[in-house]
């Protein structure tokens, strides 16, 4: 759903995908200043000529913030559990207690202002032009010493991967693959390498319904794990601490992987509804045996980093208290190495799974599909945003 197609004169906002945007907790809490009605009115105006989407994180902020402004605490009844978007505004709302109308004043006005101005930088980066690091909102993206390295960046989210992430990384992994470094790194911001599938991607429902959602979902899916199999340089997995989900299956597609022994690997499919993705259902069998696989990719065992190593899926274990400067030091010696002898060499070993793994990428995206809309799925995705469940 575009930005400009969403009421920004709020109360009407609806969309519910949220993404991390850190500079609003810091503006919450400033009470110092009063905001005239005037100030007020202004940047309700503003928020309408915002020329990006803030992301739904932001909106939700504001539809509370201008709630309280305007009429005080929650007064609404709390929606169903399964009337996702109300719930979600409701929340947002009711999570600001009785803060005073004056204070809820003074916050939409100090986030309206922060959002302009870091939506205004933001959209400076040139369409089509390579992105500096500052240009993604999830990620951080570096290059030195023959290194790219794509940190994931939503630590407040475990990195959970939302739909601009997966966007990002795209377009961080093309741009990778042309740029002067002779290998590529992904690792994670915070204590998680990341917790999967951000579960409210499944909750902004476009005008299509839901199985337009599954189907653009698929589309998506299956073009970023297309990414992961065609890159062409060495791609380097540091798993900084636990990984769920999609950031584990992809760990298959990659040349090395690399863990701190704080890491956990974790695919709960059948737990979510759903069945396994990133080509997992061919590599991890392949690397681990078809038993281990199933235990893993069907029973949702949880595999610690020591036992991920010993069946294959992860390279080598480092204490958590030297795994940065161990791993780079090892990076650094690894991007000295000619880079086109490393490029042709990884083709060798690789192009000739290429067909086979865009193959299953393909089968495993319909058949993930159907599982969408299954109420399996529906359900374990309603009782984590319910805060009913947690792995
Ligand atoms: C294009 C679509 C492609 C789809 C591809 C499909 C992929 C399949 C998968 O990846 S399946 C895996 C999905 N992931 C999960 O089910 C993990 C859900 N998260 C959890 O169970 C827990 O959050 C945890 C165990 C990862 C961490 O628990 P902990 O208690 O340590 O921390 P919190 O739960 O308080 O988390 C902190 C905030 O982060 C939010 N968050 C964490 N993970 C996710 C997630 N996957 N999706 C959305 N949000 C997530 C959590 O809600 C907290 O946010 P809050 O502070 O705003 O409440």
């Amino acid at each position: 759903m575009g930005w400009e197609q969403i009421e920004i004169s709020l109360p009407n906002c609806s969309a519910l995908q949220v993404i991390s945007f850190p500079v609003v907790q810091l503006h919450l809490n400033r009470t110092a200043m009063r905001a005239s009605q005037k100030d007020f009115e202004n940047a309700m105006n503003q928020v309408k000529l915002l020329k990006k989407d803030p992301g739904n994180e932001a909106k939700l902020k504001l539809y509370a913030l201008y709630k309280q402004a305007t009429e005080g605490p929650c007064n609404m009844p709390k929606p169903g559990v399964f009337d996702l978007i109300n719930k979600a505004k409701w929340d947002a709302w009711n999570a600001l207690g009785s803060l005073p109308k004056e204070t809820a004043r003074q916050n939409y006005v100090d986030l309206v202002s922060s959002l302009s101005s870091s939506l205004e930088s933001s959209s400076q980066v040139e369409p089509g032009t390579d992105r500096k690091s500052t240009g993604y909102e999830t990620l951080m993206v570096t290059s030195e010493d023959g290194i790219t390295k794509i940190m994931l960046n939503r630590p407040t989210k475990k990195n959970a991967l939302n739909v601009e992430m997966y966007h990002e990384i795209m377009h961080a992994l093309k741009a990778a693959s042309k740029d002067d470094s002779a290998i590529t790194v992904l690792t994670g911001n915070g204590d998680y390498y990341s917790s999967g599938n951000d579960l409210t991607n499944f909750t902004d429902i476009p005008p299509g319904g839901v199985e337009e959602k599954a189907k653009n979902g698929a589309i998506l899916l299956r073009e970023f794990v297309g990414c992961f199999i065609d890159f062409p340089k060495p791609l380097i997995a540091m798993v900084n601490g636990p990984a769920v989900g999609i950031s584990v299956t992809l760990l298959g597609l990659f040349d090395a992987v690399y863990a701190s022994d704080r890491a956990t690997f974790h695919t709960p499919f059948s737990h979510l509804g759903q069945s396994p993705e990133g080509c997992s259902s061919y590599t991890f069998p392949k690397i681990m045996s078809p038993a281990k696989a199933i235990e893993m990719l069907v029973f949702g065992k949880k595999l610690t980093a020591g036992e991920a190593c010993a069946q294959g899926l992860v390279t080598e274990v480092f204490p958590d208290s030297t795994f940065q400067k161990e791993v780079w030091t090892r990076l650094k010696a690894f991007a000295k190495l000619p880079p086109n002898a490393m490029r042709i060499s990884k083709g060798i070993i690789r192009n000739r799974e290429k067909e086979t793994l865009h193959a299953v990428n393909a089968e495993e995206c319909s058949v993930l599909q159907g599982r969408w809309l299954s109420d399996e799925c529906m359900n374990a995705v309603v009782n984590f945003l319910s805060r009913k469940s947690k792995l």
